[in-house]
């Protein structure tokens, strides 16, 4: 069966098809930089790379240029959209409603219901799943909601520090997202190692960024909160920040609460720290280069803060295996992995900065002396959540036409 899979990242649109369930991949594409004047798309069929020159100005307008990828006369690879069996998306929050699920009104109307907590995410979501379930009603779509990995984690590491009742009728507690990343890189470091026993804290860098501490492939905690704006400094959103913040900042501007949070969704993180330079890692650290000193510190602030969660993680944890770096950050900049490793003699991490400063794709960077091994590896959060939506498609079709 021909799955595709839909992962609208607050910075990108990125989509894999695979056929399941050998998992073959049959094709990739997708936009950096959505929605700015330097977006860049690209698709891969098969191992064939095309050259794609297309402005796109949104996640839905995106969706429908994967669309025409896949079955462009050329270089696609389905002669029509109708040869795709489900469409998965790597869909963000929807509070109770986590797992994987069929898309129905009920969890599009909970998702919307949560527009103003996930702004970055939420709403090209819905707007994309409504899209496309109007334009091919026989397809079925599939949420793979990013909280679902983090249900493992124990009530200690979960609650917020306010009255019991606020979490039991109102859901406020710290959900984790970027599920689908953490859950690949447990699996994939356990096929590396041959060890599905260890310690490991998955650190997913990108334009949305959080670390999650994983003992024996189970979540035990993840940084990002209630919402995706919470824990590290993302792209444009604040990461943690003090409440209490609110009330004086609405006084001292004069601004509306929902004018103030929306400035902390969108012109916080890196974004806010480098004075408004970029909210892109690769502009801050040639300007850093150049002596940029907002960019400076908007690079040290988000190592600062990376490495208060994963020293706080090697204590949860009892211990640290291995690290393991992911997503565009992870995945790409050495300056920002030497940066959360240094000094990091004293927990037994040692980084071997010639193998840092060339790692590409699956790579040890640890040094032979270090007894926590540090990894990069790229994620797949694609392969996750399609063999996710195949199997809510089979347990589907297995209650509608029981005993076949
Ligand atoms: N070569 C690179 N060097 C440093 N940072 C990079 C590089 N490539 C991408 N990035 C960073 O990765 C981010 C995109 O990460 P990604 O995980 O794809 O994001 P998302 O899924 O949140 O859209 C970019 O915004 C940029 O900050
Ligand atoms: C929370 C999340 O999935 O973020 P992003 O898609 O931006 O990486
Ligand atoms: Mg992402």
């Amino acid at each position: 069966m021909k799955v595709l899979v839909a992962n609208l990242g607050s910075t990108s649109f990125k989509y894999r098809l695979f056929d399941l369930p050998e998992g073959r991949q049959l094709a990739r594409g997708g936009i950096d930089r959505i929605g700015q004047e330097s977006s860049h798309c690209f698709v891969e069929i098969g191992d064939q790379e095309h050259e794609v020159d297309q402005a796109i100005a949104d996640h839905a307008a995106a969706v429908q240029l994967c669309l025409d990828q896949l079955t462009d006369d050329n270089y696609g690879c389905l002669k029509s959209v109708d040869e795709v069996s489900a469409i998965g998306f790597k869909a963000v929050h929807a509070a109770h409603l986590s797992g994987v699920r069929i898309v129905d009104d009920e969890l599009l109307s909970v998702m919307q219901e949560l527009f103003d907590i996930a702004p970055a995410h939420n709403p090209p979501y819905v707007k994309a799943m409504r899209q496309l379930r109007e334009a091919f009603p026989q397809i079925p779509l599939v949420a793979a909601l990013e909280t679902a990995f983090h249900e493992t984690i124990p009530p200690e590491n979960r609650s917020y520090a306010i009255p019991r009742n606020w979490e039991r009728e109102h859901g406020i507690k710290k959900w984790g997202f970027h599920g689908a990343s953490h859950r690949y890189i447990a699996g994939r470091v356990a096929e590396l190692t041959g060890r599905d026993d260890l310690k490991v804290v998955s650190c997913h860098l990108g334009g949305s960024s959080s670390l999650c501490a994983i003992d024996a492939g189970q979540s035990k905690a993840a940084s990002m909160g209630m919402t995706p704006q919470t824990g590290l400094p993302q792209n444009n959103r604040v990461g943690d920040f003090d409440p209490f913040a609110l009330p004086y900042l609405i006084r001292r501007t004069g601004k509306s609460l929902e004018d103030i949070l929306k400035d902390l969704s969108s012109k916080g993180g890196l974004y806010g720290l480098s004075n408004g330079l970029s909210t892109d890692l690769r502009d801050l650290e040639e300007a850093a280069a150049k002596g940029h000193e907002s960019a400076g510190l908007a690079i040290k602030t988000y190592v600062a803060e990376i490495r208060r969660y994963l020293g706080g993680y090697f204590a949860l944890l009892g211990g640290c295996d291995a690290v393991v770096f992911t997503g565009g950050i992870g995945e790409n900049s050495k300056l920002v992995r030497a940066g959360v490793c240094n000094q990091m003699d004293w927990a037994g991490l040692k980084i071997d900065k010639q193998k840092n400063r060339t790692a590409t794709g699956e790579a040890v960077i640890s040094s032979d002396d270090s007894t926590v091994q540090v990894w990069t590896i790229p994620t797949n959060e694609e392969i996750i959540v399609a063999r996710q939506t195949a199997d809510a498609v089979s347990r589907v079709s297995s209650v509608e036409s029981p005993g076949q």
